[in-house]
């Protein structure tokens, strides 16, 4: 079947359990209080970089588990591999590396199908020239379905722009290039809603707060926990020191050294560990 693929390469195809179907005959709401979750589990996974010299090990024996409805932090130095934990689960390392290990979505290897996973990485590229507007509703008419009508699309365009607080830049242009246009937090706000298009029940983001001041962070933060209970997606964020406050969001730590898990459990757990690696 040759569905729409999105920016992430994944096809825009029902999923295993017919939703895109429910959506074309249901509301929108009692589609997401139908769906069912996704249960990420990742054990003993390995990430080597293959080089002229033999291979170098980046991840070694990472196990953990996200919940649907629940954030799990990724936290750790710079270079300990939280974005290459996040490319695993995303599927989407570098062609220089292996990976070994077990990666399951309610216990089956994942299948990359429409509204399974969203994943935003550090880089994701946005068109200056477009107005934030522009750019989600080309966004919608990419990564939805063929089948859902264009008045479906945009309403959840509209939907979607209101839930990350973005009604009133619409008409802004992004910006960059000594063009004025958004705010750094208002640009990751827009990369964020890109990715909530397709209602994901995996949503993947590599450090959605990174160069926000406090404020805007936790505005971001919050946000997306909101949506996480409201659509009981099931979230990865990778985050570099986040605040107290921010902090307190998540449920579950994933701490990592050197590419090993010094810690998983609960976030408000993790106090102790945190004090005595400071
Ligand atoms: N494709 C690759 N080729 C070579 N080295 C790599 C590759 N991917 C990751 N690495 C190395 O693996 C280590 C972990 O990288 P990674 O980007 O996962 O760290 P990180 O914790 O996300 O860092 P940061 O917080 O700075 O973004 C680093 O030393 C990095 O240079």
């Amino acid at each position: 079947m040759g569905g729409l693929t999105n920016n992430n390469g994944i096809n825009s195809q029902p999923d295993e359990e017919g939703e895109g179907c429910m959506e074309m005959v249901e509301s929108e709401s009692l589609v997401i209080r139908k769906r069912s979750g996704a249960y990420l589990t990742w054990e003993k996974l390995e990430v080597v970089v293959l080089s002229s010299d033999g291979f170098q090990s980046i991840l070694s024996g990472i196990n953990g588990y996200a919940k649907p409805g629940e954030i799990v932090a990724i936290m750790g130095p710079s270079g300990c591999g939280k974005s290459t934990l996040l490319d695993s689960l995303a599927g989407q390392l570098a062609s220089n590396t292996r990976n070994t290990g077990q990666i399951l979505i309610n216990g089956r290897k994942l299948r990359r199908t429409y509204g399974t996973m969203a994943y935003m990485t550090q880089e994701q590229a946005l068109t200056w020239t477009l107005t934030v507007k522009e750019t989600i509703y080309y966004s919608a008419e990419l990564q939805l379905p063929k089948w859902m009508p264009k008045s479906e699309k945009r309403e959840r365009a509209d939907r979607t722009i209101r839930e990350m607080g973005l009604q009133d830049t619409v008409n802004t242009r992004i910006g960059g290039w000594g063009v004025k246009g958004l705010s750094g937090g208002q640009k990751r706000r827009v990369s964020i809603c890109i990715q909530l298009l397709t209602h994901p029940k995996l949503l993947l983001l590599d450090e959605p707060t990174s160069g926000l001041d406090s404020a805007a962070s936790y505005y971001v933060m919050n946000q997306i926990v909101k949506l996480t209970r409201q659509y009981n997606m099931t979230v990865v964020t990778a985050i570099h020191q986040p605040s107290t406050r921010i902090f307190r969001l998540f449920n579950n730590l994933c701490l990592l050294s050197l590419g090993k898990t010094i810690y998983f459990g609960p976030a408000f757990a993790a106090n102790q560990v945190l004090l005595i690696l400071s």
